[in-house]
């Protein structure tokens, strides 16, 4: 199945799929330079922005979101691309990959998307509604890096694997937690409240 029947049921804005071929096209042009990410093949590369954007359908509507280092784009602009109404900070300290990041922001016209080349620890304190990450750390490390950026409201949401159930016993205490499984993924969102 392809990624458009794939991701029917969700609601996505109309030039979401113009946009992610084009993001898509610029990915596969700049990965064989300079190695950006390891989806290299157009088959990954669907499998990791069906698995980013899949959680539109369930996630709260949102005005602030920031993605703890984004790589090369996942998850955080592709939910920039499904969300234009959410304002979308993308955290990557590696200069080729900002860079591309950057880029593809400034190619696709995307006003809700502001990108920093910093490590999240070394960023100004700034709440955010949602803060999401993959592949980047543990849970337990993800809370204390994001320490500066969130208060009661702010939900965390963070793409897993199985590791997820260790992970979750090590969790501060006042934090709830909700694990959403699909066939690959353990989508773990967290909270103060939920
Ligand atoms: C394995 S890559 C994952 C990239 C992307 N999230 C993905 O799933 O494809 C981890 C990324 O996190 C970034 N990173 C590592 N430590 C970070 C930190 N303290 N703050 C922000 N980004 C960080 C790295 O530069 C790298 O691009």
């Amino acid at each position: 199945m392809n990624l458009q029947s794939k991701l029917q049921e969700l609601q996505l804005p109309d030039n979401f799929f113009t946009n992610v071929q084009k993001y898509k096209e610029h990915l596969t042009k700049w990965n064989k330079i300079h190695n950006l990410t390891g989806a290299k093949d157009e088959q990954t590369l669907d499998e990791f922005i069906f698995d980013a954007v899949y959680p539109v359908s369930f996630l709260p509507k949102v005005n602030s979101l920031m993605d703890i280092g984004t790589g090369a784009g996942f998850p955080g602009m592709i939910l920039a691309l499904a969300l234009p109404d959410t304002q979308v900070t993308l955290v990557e300290p590696l200069a080729k990959r900002a860079s591309f990041l950057q880029f593809i922001k400034a190619d696709l016209g995307l006003d809700n998307v502001r990108v920093v080349k910093k490590r999240v620890e070394e960023m100004e304190s700034e709440v955010f509604d949602i803060i999401t990450s993959r592949a980047v750390t543990d849970t337990k490390m993800l809370l204390n890096l994001s320490k500066n950026h969130r208060d009661a409201h702010t939900k965390l949401f963070f793409y897993k694997g199985e590791k997820v159930f260790d992970e979750v016993n090590d969790v501060v205490e006042n934090m709830q937690y909700k694990i959403i499984e699909t066939q690959n993924r353990h989508y773990l969102l967290l909270g103060e409240q939920l």
